[in-house]
């Protein structure tokens, strides 16, 4: 079988100053970043070097819309899962990099909307086209925090806030077969865009007013809001089911060991680890197709490649959009480095 290859994009953020610390080459295709020696990170592991060569399948600069990164990102993920095949859209990057902006949107205007309410939009037109076959829509919102699961969309929340802790925990559980299913996770019918959109918005808020003291800012958990679609073929038994997860992760800064401590030390922990781990699958996919390496893909690492381990590589489509902040670039390079270096 042929592997789907992981499309993997680049986003700057826009800024009020005019920079020229960076530079995209090759068609849209290279970033070249040139970070001064004195403001590398410690860690950063060759730090020789001051221009940074990265590679993606387009780099989408400071004046990019909201629709252009739909169609490029987001829409052959979306139009496959329409057509039965699972995937997932990610958004990866530092805190206030624009991760958000880019899944959710921006509050001001309706053109800012992201890729999530995008890809309802569109997925609710083409069922409206498509006569060939009858669609079913189910929502799932889950947010992870310290590699627990978290159901965004009980149905026993009151509108009054809650403690993260309160909300339903969701668990893992794997069947004779290997595949994996999420205790406690609840699947809502949505019949039209109008609902699918208020289960997002209910989830969002349910996310927000249920921070914990440590999870002040929304960054320091991976939420994944998942599109659960059955298809049945008009006048016949066939039913054709899929799965389409819109990721927005948790910020992807590390956290070096002087600057937190307790339970922020170990919240950090559990996000560097997460997304280490989720670079592990990411690199291992890449590397199979290439056809370099028929190595194990480590799914069962975290929580997180655990809920997604059937809608990443093989037939899936997945799409990473990376975003990045220029301002920070030099912290963008180092959290980055594994994956999109050349
Ligand atoms: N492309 C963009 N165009 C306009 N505004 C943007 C863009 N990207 C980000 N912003 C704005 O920058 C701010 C930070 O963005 P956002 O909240 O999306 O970052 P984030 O990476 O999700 O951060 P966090 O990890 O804290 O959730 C927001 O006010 C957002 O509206």
């Amino acid at each position: 079988m042929t592997e789907n290859k992981i499309n993997i994009f680049l986003r700057i953020r826009p800024t009020k100053k005019q920079l020229s610390n960076y530079e995209i080459v090759d068609d849209g295709q290279g970033l070249v970043i040139d970070i001064p020696k004195e403001n590398q990170a410690v860690e950063v592991i060759n730090n020789t070097k001051e221009r940074h060569e990265f590679r993606f399948n387009k780099v989408f600069d400071r004046e990019a819309r909201q629709e252009e990164i739909f169609q490029d990102v987001a829409l052959p993920a979306v139009t496959a899962a329409l057509d039965g095949f699972n995937g997932t859209i990610f958004a990866y990057g530092q805190t206030g990099s624009g991760k958000t902006f880019t899944m959710t949107g921006g509050p001001e205007k309706y053109a800012d909307r992201g890729i999530i309410p995008r890809t309802l939009s569109h997925i609710y037109n083409e069922l409206r086209r498509r006569s060939d076959f009858s669609y079913q829509i189910h929502v799932s919102y889950l947010e992870i925090y310290n590699n627990n699961g978290y159901d965004l969309l009980d149905p026993s929340l009151e509108e009054q806030a809650k403690q993260l802790e309160d909300l339903p925990k969701v668990s893992l559980q794997e069947d004779e077969d290997g595949n994996i299913h999420l205790k406690n996770l609840s699947a809502h019918h949505a019949p039209s865009e109008e609902e699918a959109l208020n289960l997002l918005f209910l989830g969002d808020t349910i996310r927000t007013t249920s921070e914990t003291p440590m999870n002040l800012a929304s960054s320091r958990s991976h939420c994944i809001f998942t599109l659960f679609i059955t298809a049945c073929k008009v006048g016949t038994d066939v039913i054709r089911k899929s799965k389409l997860h819109l990721v927005d992760l948790a910020g992807s800064e590390r956290v070096y060991k002087t600057s937190a401590q307790g339970s922020l030390l170990k919240e950090s922990k559990y996000i560097n680890v997460s997304l280490h781990f989720l670079e592990m699958v990411i690199v291992a996919l890449q590397e199979r197709s290439q056809g370099k390496n028929q190595r194990h893909i480590p799914y069962r690492n975290s929580m997180m490649t655990s809920v997604l381990r059937d809608s990443l590589g093989g037939n899936c489509k997945t799409s990473m959009i990376a975003t990045m902040n220029p301002e920070k670039s030099s912290l963008f390079q180092f959290s980055l480095h594994d994956i999109f270096v050349i």
